[in-house]
């Protein structure tokens, strides 16, 4: 289980979260929503390694994550590619990060995500989509139980965002555990097993799906309650 315990950080000295604390089971969705500033990225940042606590701390299986870092990727919002490595030298690179000699998981992955046709092309020359499956593949390729995906459906064209929805349903079904941080709620609500509410950099109340009924369309249960955890606070 991966767990973030009182977690409380920012910037320097500058306080954003504050005593944030959930866990995430191996095979479920976790969203992270919240407006605008709320402090999603900045968790994220923490639960990535870019920032360090202030106060807390992040564990798998009640040892220091950073210690087993191959158990957490991270997907970003923006793929974050190498101008100058194809696509294989991208696989490459990371594969000789983390040690791996096996070129069958690769291959494995590359096949998955119908990437063969790509792998000695360069970033600038793929679709938004296609260079998300190569930052999907750069995430799966040290065989993570974790991810952390920030803001994944930013761009993608309806046939991309399918395929996404799909992917991370798959992965999930696979045992990954993930946290997805995104505006879109009715995403959110299709995707999540549950949902942490972000605002002011404080943790609202944390909710499973229990507040559905069965008249809600999709999207405007969580909406409903979103806003009005958002209103007890102001
Ligand atoms: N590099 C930084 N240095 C200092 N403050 C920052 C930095 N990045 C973000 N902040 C501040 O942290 C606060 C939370 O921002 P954060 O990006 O975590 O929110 P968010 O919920 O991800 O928002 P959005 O939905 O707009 O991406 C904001 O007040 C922002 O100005």
């Amino acid at each position: 289980m991966l767990s973030v315990n009182q977690l409380s950080g920012g910037y320097l000295n500058r306080r954003i979260i504050n005593d944030i604390t959930f866990d995430i089971q191996p095979g479920e969705i976790v969203g992270l929503i919240g407006l605008n500033g709320a402090g999603k990225s900045t968790t994220i940042r923490h639960m990535t390694g870019v920032l360090k606590p202030h106060s807390g701390n992040i564990t798998i299986d009640e040892k220091d994550w950073m210690k087993q870092r191959e158990k957490l990727a991270h997907i970003p919002d923006k793929p974050e590619l190498y101008p100058n490595l194809t696509i294989m030298e991208h696989f490459q690179f990371i594969k000789r990060i983390y040690q791996l000699n096996e070129d069958h998981y690769v291959n494995q992955l590359i096949d998955r995500y119908a990437l063969s046709p790509h792998l000695n092309k360069y970033p600038h020359a793929l679709s938004k989509g296609t260079q998300q499956k190569v930052s999907i593949i750069s995430a799966l390729i040290s065989n993570p139980t974790y991810l952390v995906v920030d803001e994944p459906f930013m761009g993608l064209d309806p046939q991309g965002l399918k395929f996404f929805k799909e992917d991370l349903i798959r992965l999930k079904n696979e045992g990954l555990g993930m946290i997805i941080s995104t505006h879109l709620l009715s995403i959110a609500e299709q995707l999540c097993d549950r949902i942490i509410v972000l605002h002011r950099g404080r943790q609202q109340r944390f909710n499973d799906k229990s507040y559905l009924t069965t008249e809600d369309v999709d999207g405007i249960a969580l909406e409903n309650l979103f806003f009005s955890m958002i209103e007890e606070q102001e």
